[in-house]
């Protein structure tokens, strides 16, 4: 799992086209959406995280967790995002794990967005450019090595 983390004063998205044959199905309301001061993970599922999902699900929890108290940010919007690997899992997989991963944010208390999965989307996002408003983190499950 490859996550891009940018502490935002907003990001919004507006679903174009279908990028894979069958998307995940949406509502009509699901086809635009907004956070205002909002911590937004870009993610990419990694083939290697199919050897233990439910693991690699906890450890990005903690991870978004731990930067947005660092950052005081209370809303997190979850966004699919293939660009940050070459090693990207199956779509179902990946589905599941960012599924899972939103209702566990919601449980840790944060207000949580899900962009759409397996879409081209149209996004803003405006960075707020503090030292800690750009990071990067790779979650693997436990044995594997990092490439
Ligand atoms: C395309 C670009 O504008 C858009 N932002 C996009 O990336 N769309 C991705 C994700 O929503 C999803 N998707 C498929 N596989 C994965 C995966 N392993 N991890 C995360 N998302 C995935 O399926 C789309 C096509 O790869």
């Amino acid at each position: 799992m490859r996550m891009l983390l940018i502490h935002s004063d907003y990001l919004e998205y507006e679903v174009k086209d279908k990028a894979l044959k069958n998307p995940e199905p949406i509502s009509e309301e699901q086809r635009k959406g907004r956070l205002d001061e909002v911590l937004a993970v870009f993610m990419s599922v990694e083939k290697i995280d199919e050897t233990n999902p439910d693991e690699v699900v906890e450890k990005a929890v903690e991870e978004i967790k731990s930067v947005a108290e660092q950052v005081k940010a209370e809303r997190i919007f979850v966004y699919p995002f293939a660009h940050l690997s070459s090693e990207l899992a199956k779509p179902d997989v990946a589905l599941k794990v960012l599924q899972r991963i939103e209702e566990r944010l919601r449980e840790e208390g944060f207000e949580v967005k899900r962009a759409p999965f397996g879409y081209y989307k149209a996004f803003r996002l405006s960075c707020k450019g503090h030292p800690l408003a750009e990071l990067s983190r790779t979650i693997v499950p436990s044995g594997e090595a990092v490439s």
